[in-house]
Formats: structure tokens, sequence, C-alpha cells
């Protein structure tokens, strides 16, 4: 569903003399280092299977957020093809990246961007208005999305007086508004209390399930990333270090970084039965 080939995003003065040397067999860092280089992405590849929810984790700076946004040409590739569905997206014109963002890809992000002065209904309901979609019909999705995550009834309240985990749940409940296919999570929980964050992860990967959602999710904690995840990416510096199953990662790491990465994770059947113990008793 998503399909990442050899993808760069390099930031600085000139993208095209930072890309040669950054691509050439032996790296000069002195000359990268008077472009300004930053190498935000470096050559990533990467398929994710549809229905699949794919992690990316590393440390601050190691490209998460930058791969993701590269998905949906928030950012453009300094090289590289990325295909969803099959199709190349940086073929698109302006109205089909337009039409495939706000009907196939939805994005949630840890700041939830929600417009305060809108009630909760109004703000999910807000891309389908966009569409042009009927108001009755689209009220009528929006509350079925507020069902699904865990905010029935609340439709009517204003944005500004919900918690911050509810807020963050109709954020969710926006995105899934449009019915993509695939969603995009940047840091989505990152700012809840642990307890909040643990039953809305439960409670996310249910939902992804169960609607069919390729999911990339990017999180800096690993135990989120293993709860929640059919693979994990891991990356450092922009590259991809490895790319594999939660056990996989655990079982075999590729190397010191992400030896050093998981083996302060809980082990993975205590944090998944942790979850749902979690979410009966709230
Ligand atoms: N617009 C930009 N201009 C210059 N450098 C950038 C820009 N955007 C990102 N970078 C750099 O690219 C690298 C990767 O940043 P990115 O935000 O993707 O990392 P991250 O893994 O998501 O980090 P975090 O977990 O802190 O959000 C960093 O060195 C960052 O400073």
């Amino acid at each position: 569903m998503i399909e990442l080939e050899d993808v760069w995003k390099v930031f600085g003065k000139d993208e095209n003399a930072i890309l040669a040397q950054a691509r050439s067999a032996e790296p000069d860092p002195a000359a990268l280092e008077r472009l300004g280089a930053v190498i935000g992405v470096g050559g990533a590849s990467l398929t994710v299977k549809r229905g699949e929810l794919v992690c990316l984790m590393g440390l601050s700076g190691s490209g998460k957020s930058t791969l993701v946004r590269l998905v949906n040409r928030l950012l453009e590739p300094s090289a590289g093809r990325v295909r969803i569905g099959g199709k190349d997206i940086l073929a698109l014109g302006r109205k089909a990246l337009r039409d495939l963002r706000s009907h196939r890809i939805g994005m949630v992000f840890q700041s939830h961007a929600l417009l305060s002065h809108l009630s909760v209904r109004d703000n999910v309901a807000l891309p389908l208005e966009i569409r042009g979609v009927a108001r009755t019909t689209r009220e009528d999705t929006a509350d079925e999305m507020l069902v699904r995550v865990g905010l029935d009834g609340l439709g009517d309240r204003r944005v500004s007086a919900l918690s911050g985990g509810m807020q963050q749940r109709v954020g969710l409940a926006r995105a899934l508004a449009a019915n993509p296919d695939i969603l995009l999570m940047d840091e989505p929980f990152s700012a809840l209390d642990p307890l909040i964050r643990y039953d809305l992860q439960t409670q996310f990967r249910a939902l992804s399930r169960e609607l069919g959602k390729t999911t990339l999710f990017v999180t800096h904690d690993v135990d989120e990333a293993f709860r929640i995840a059919d693979r994990v990416v891991l990356m450092r510096a922009g590259r991809i270090v490895q790319t594999g199953t939660p056990a996989t990662l655990l079982a075999a790491p590729a190397d010191d970084y992400v030896r050093r990465f998981v083996e302060h994770a809980r082990p993975l059947a205590a944090s998944r039965h942790e979850a749902t113990t979690i979410r009966a008793i709230a």
C-alpha cells in the first residue's frame, strides 16, 4: 500500500550538491558541513502492506517525522520514489495530490490542531464539509466516528472543554471521518498521561485492525511501538537501521543501537496483557 524506494530528504544550502555528496561512495564529512547539510532521511526503502500497522521508532532527530511527511508529500523528497497503492505520487499534479490527501490519507499529530470555536461534531465533520458532503450526512458520519473512538454523545461539546486525551480522540475521529485507507500518525499520544495513553494505544490498535487501515505510526517509545505494531522500523540519523516484528528486534537486533533501544522494553506478553487489563478497568 505504501512503498518507499531509496527515498532521500536533505536540508541545506544546495540540495542537489548535498544529495550528490551524501550519495557518493565515500561522502566527505567536511564538504557536507560546508554545505550546511542535514540528512533528514537517507536512502529509505520500506513497504507497508495493506492493513499493516508499522511503527517508526528512533531517537529525536533520527528522521521519523520527515519520513512520514514524505508519504503524503507534505515534504517533497530530494530523490527516490514514493508509491501509494502502486501509484507514483511524485507524478501527481496539485489537484490529484489534494484528492489523495483528503480522500486516501488521514493524518493525526501530537498537537491535535482542532478548531476550538467549533463543536466536537463540527470538528470531526470538517474534512467532509471541505469535500462538499451534505450537512446531515456529514453529521451522521461524525457521530458514528465519535462512537468508534469512545466519545459517544459528546458531539455538541466545545473541544476546548475536553481533556487532552479526549481531544486526541476527536483528532482521530476527524482523521477517520474521511474514511482514508492510510493513517499517518506522528506521536499522537505522546503528550498524554500514561494510563490514558495505554488505553488509547489498545483501542487504536483494535480500531485500526477492525477498519483495515494501513498505518504508519511515529513514536520514540519502544513500549508503545511493541504494544501496537505489526512491524517496527528503527531509524538512526536518517537511515533505516532495522525493520522487523517486535519479536525479531528483540531476538536478533541488527546492531548495538537496536539492542540498546529494545533492551529496556518491557516483556511483550506482559505489556500486552497489562494494556488489556487497564482497558477492562477503565
Ligand atoms: N525544515 C527543516 N530544515 C532543516 N532541517 C530539518 C528540517 N526538518 C527536519 N530537519 C532535520 O532533519 C532531521 C530529522 O528530523 P525529524 O524531525 O524528522 O526527526 P524525528 O526523528 O522526527 O525527531 P523528533 O522525535 O524529535 O520529532 C533533524 O536533524 C532535523 O533537525
